[in-house]
């Protein structure tokens, strides 16, 4: 069976940690995986087992160790969670005394404060574990679960067993963690499309640990269709959410074994004292990083900037449209504990005091700040003072993950040496942001048009920027007829080809066919073959074109294309202020405050090229529009119409968003084109290849981007593709803007 490349490196890796744990293996392969009672297994040595089998082909085995190793990883964050709690109070009566006690017998006491608190831990976690679930999990065993792996491995394991809800979840688990896996997302595609594989398989089996983030799209949601009284709840089960997984992640720093730099560790030359102040200082550095584990996206690596404060003040929006000002005065005031002398909050506290007729006395007695709210910054200060002086006079190490943290809380020292720190960096972003605007995308606009009677009707000049173009003419009317009425086809034949809500905004439906949807509704009879076939050459001939005008380097390939309509939600269009499509960049997630554009997941950072061939014009709004790197100039806007094309090159140059639909249908072929062949779209070979078996010839890209016929290439198999060693495979992300 084929490996994975990653996955034989772990393979090879655990083949000499298993043979260590061989006895244990013996011992726990009899009754004890099976059994639910009895000290909890070490969910290392389950999932080596797990692994074991796997490469056995036992798949049996491999998934109820695998999915044990989950569980007990669980039960053991559980176990510790209680033990923390079940031991908070154990001697701090020693505690009491310290103030008290006279003469030198205060060391004393402390030491045994830390004493009967390590016993009453080491009891608790010791009667419930086995002794080996006491010893450290390796770096590598936690980099696996924090990646979701085991899913990955149980994505296959149940496609075997032929359990399909189950591969399905755990596919579409380990994809949440990592949104830019190709062959995930193909086999996600595939069960889609599986008969007997429900919508509501496709569930995140880890998602109660990320709770906050349900919750904060939810109150993002709520907020767009302008239902303030659930987003002002939404928001605060939100803020409650994130202040319980911050301490959960806490807690967790207390309870797992913390490991010292190498030189402070046992063997270091500290004294005791200073053995204690880098353990001290370790454990507040990585509570400290739970504000910034929690706020990163599962799959991101960056972490949502300001998370906690950035809810507050939704949330006292919220509660203002919502009429409750008590409300929004305690929340802002919670806020403004994060930032005290911001003006716009300070502003915005004045305003509720005058709306409300209240004297500052009664305020400042009613409505104070959330207490929870006070406790997390105090804690948070006071721990930053220690770490800064640590860091200051012990050498130890701490990243600060907050912006809110007061100028007076850091040394001045460090603060000097920040600032020319930061003065250095932000040359280089603005000598980033000027390279980025000369655009290194290897695209040169102003090459030819190699198509009679299509016009150059905007280029870089006209549109105020660089790599944009808009052409017209590219296709006739009787085309975009003949693709509009694919569209209304298509969405009538259902499966496949519903229209859901777009994920931009509650106003706007939105429905998206991909060629290969197409092909296969053709082959269902749902669909004319021929249009079908049209949706597939229109993109050749899109591709010609802007191969040629943007000049660019040998090799374009196309990575994903869809028809794509957005339909005005009758009755639901008052007072739209929102987008039809926010402002954003193709291939990078533009940051408006900063200008700084990551090419990160999820956005599709392999796009080179797009592409929008508008098909109609008979909707209001809907314009496509180009910005400013900070998203609020617009530089220039394109009004759709049949056979007007718009290309332009995917990167940080160029911003752009798409203005409400308010009423009417607005249909698009938009096509993404890709330099590198790995992220070539394989649905649309799959679709020729339909097409092929059917002995029906199509004209098809040959690598080096020119187009020729082909027959008979062998279909794909329609099943879920093993690991495979090697390149990954891709096709644009499903129903995508
Ligand atoms: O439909 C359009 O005009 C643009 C759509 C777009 O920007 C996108 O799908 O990324
Ligand atoms: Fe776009």
């Amino acid at each position: 069976m084929a490996l994975d490349a990653n996955h034989f490196a772990v393979y090879v890796a655990m083949q000499s940690i298993i043979l260590s744990f061989s006895t244990l293996i013996l011992t726990a392969s009899g009754s004890s995986f099976t059994s639910s009672m009895g000290p909890l297994l070490p969910y290392d040595l389950l999932y080596y087992s797990g692994v074991r089998a796997y490469f056995q082909e036992d798949w049996d085995k491999a998934a109820e160790l695998l999915e044990k190793s989950i569980a007990n990883k669980e039960s053991m964050r559980r176990l510790r969670r209680k033990c923390h709690e079940d031991c908070f109070d154990a001697g701090t009566d020693m505690l009491a005394k310290l103030d008290s006690e006279g003469g030198s017998l205060w060391d004393l006491q402390a030491l045994e404060w830390v004493q009967q608190r390590a016993e009453c831990l080491r009891f608790c976690v010791g009667r419930s574990v086995s002794p080996a679930g006491l010893l450290p999990v390796s770096i590598d065993i936690d980099y696996e679960f924090s990646t979701r792996n085991p899913y990955n491995f149980l994505q296959v394991i149940y496609y075997k067993l032929e359990k399909l809800q189950k591969a399905a979840s755990a596919a579409h688990t380990f994809f949440v963690a990592n949104p830019s896996h190709l062959e995930m997302r193909n086999n996600i595609e595939k069960y889609r499309r599986m008969k007997g594989v429900a919508e509501a398989a496709f569930q995140d089996r880890e998602q109660h640990k990320e709770m906050h983030w349900a919750l904060y799209d939810s109150a993002l949601l709520s907020e767009a269709s302008s239902d303030w009284q659930l987003a002002a709840r939404k928001w605060r089960e939100s803020v409650n959410e994130t202040l319980r997984q911050t301490e959960d992640c806490r807690v967790h720093c207390q309870m797992s074994p913390q490991s010292l730099p190498e030189d402070r560790g046992v063997d270091g030359v500290d004294g005791v004292f200073e053995k204690a102040a880098v353990l001290s200082l370790s454990l507040l550095s990585c509570q400290q990083s739970c504000v910034t584990q929690v706020a990163t996206r599962p799959g991101r690596i960056s972490a949502q900037e300001d998370f906690l404060p950035t809810q507050l003040e939704h949330q006292h929006i919220a509660q203002f449209k919502a009429d409750d000002l008590a409300g929004a005065i305690q929340t802002l005031r919670s806020l403004l504990l994060f930032y005290p002398s911001d003006t716009d909050s300070l502003g915005n506290l004045q305003f509720y005091y005058e709306t409300l007729g209240e004297d500052k006395e009664s305020q400042d007695k009613d409505k104070q700040p959330a207490q929870e709210i006070a406790n997390y910054v105090n804690r948070s200060l006071q721990e930053k003072k220690l770490l800064y002086f640590g860091k200051e006079n012990l050498g130890s190490d701490f990243i600060d993950p907050d912006l809110w943290t007061p100028e007076d809380v850091i040394p001045e020292s460090l603060r000097e040496s920040w600032r020319a720190e930061k003065e250095k960096l932000n040359k280089k972003v603005k000598e980033e942001e000027k390279e980025e605007e000369m655009d290194d995308s290897g695209f040169y606009a102003g090459g030819p048009v190699p198509q009679v009677g299509v016009t150059i009707t905007m280029d870089d000049v006209a549109m105020n920027g660089t790599n944009r173009v808009v052409l017209d003419g590219v296709i006739t009317s009787k085309e975009c007829d003949t693709l509009l009425q694919l569209a209304t086809a298509a969405a009538s034949a259902g499966d496949g080809y519903r229209g859901r809500r777009s994920p931009h905004t509650p106003h706007e439906k939105f429905e998206g066919l991909t060629v290969l949807k197409a092909a296969k509704l053709a082959q269902d009879g749902m669909v004319n073959q021929s249009d079908a076939r049209l949706l597939h050459e229109l993109g050749e001939r899109v591709r010609t074109l802007l191969d040629s005008y943007f000049r660019s380097p040998p090799g374009l390939f196309f990575s994903f294309t869809h028809l794509v309509c957005r339909t005005a939600i009758t009755g639901d269009q008052e007072g739209r202020l929102d987008l039809s499509h926010p402002v954003h960049v193709d291939n990078c997630l533009l940051e408006p405050e900063t200008g700084h554009c990551w090419r990160e997941a999820p956005a599709f950072t392999h796009r080179d090229l797009s592409a929008v061939l508008y098909l109609n014009d008979n909707f209001d709004g809907g314009d496509l529009f180009f910005t400013t790197r900070d998203a609020k100039t617009v530089k220039a806007r394109v009004r759709p119409g049949c056979g007007r094309l718009v290309g332009f090159s995917s990167g940080p140059v160029n911003p752009h968003g798409v203005t409400a639909v308010t009423a009417g249908r607005r249909c698009a072929l938009a096509l993404w084109f890709t330099k590198e062949k790995l992220h070539r779209d394989v649905e649309r070979e799959e679709a020729e290849a339909l097409w092929a078996a059917d002995g029906q010839g199509v004209a098809k890209a040959t690598e080096d981007g020119e187009a020729k016929g082909t027959s008979g290439r062998s279909g794909r198999s329609q099943t879920p593709k093993e690991k495979s060693r090697g390149r990954g495979r891709v096709t644009g992300g499903k129903d995508e803007l």
